[in-house]
């Protein structure tokens, strides 16, 4: 495994419109996209788009709120009722061969592979076996390498 670059991190949070507003009027967010429903993985989201530094890439926060009562983020919620620092997800060159080196450490992977919502391949892994961080694996888009 080679620590690919941070795509983004995921909030969860029990509004994506408050939360638009937070980073918009409190942290001066710029460049937020509109949001969208991927109810295939039960969540709405909402990508605020960091600045680039010297033409790097910039990295994202995935604003995440349940899609319906079948989310997998409502206990999260429940639990984190104003919302929180959900997940992180770093990037890797193959989603398949990484799934391998995560299966041989004994990692738990949560899922099949699917498609995330940069429309390329993820999986997640739990947290309990991420230092307490649940970690989402996303094949970089084409192209991006
Ligand atoms: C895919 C689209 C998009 C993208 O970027 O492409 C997204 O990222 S969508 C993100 C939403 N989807 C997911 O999170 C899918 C993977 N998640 C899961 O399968 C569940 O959320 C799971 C299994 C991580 C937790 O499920 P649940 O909350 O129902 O289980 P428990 O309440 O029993 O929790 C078990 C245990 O884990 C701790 N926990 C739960 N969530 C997190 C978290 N986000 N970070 C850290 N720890 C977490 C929870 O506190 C429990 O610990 P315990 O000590 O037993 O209390
Ligand atoms: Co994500």
């Amino acid at each position: 495994m080679k620590l690919g670059r941070m795509n983004h991190l995921g909030y969860a949070v029990p509004s994506i419109e408050a939360a638009i507003s937070h980073y918009r009027d409190v942290m001066g967010a710029t460049d937020i996209e509109e949001p969208f429903d991927l109810p295939e993985q039960g969540v709405k989201v909402c990508f605020v788009n960091t600045p680039t530094d010297s033409g790097m890439n910039g990295t994202q926060i995935e604003l995440i709120e349940p899609f319906d009562a079948t989310s997998p983020i409502n206990n999260f919620l429940e639990k984190n009722p104003q919302g929180g620092q959900h997940h992180v997800c770093f990037e890797v060159p193959d989603i398949a061969t990484a799934r391998e080196e995560f299966e041989a450490m004994g990692k738990r992977i949560l899922g099949p592979t699917r498609i995330g919502a940069h429309g390329t391949p993820i999986f997640f892994v739990h947290p309990k076996d991420m230092q307490g961080m649940l970690t989402e694996i996303m094949e970089t888009p084409k192209g991006d390498h």
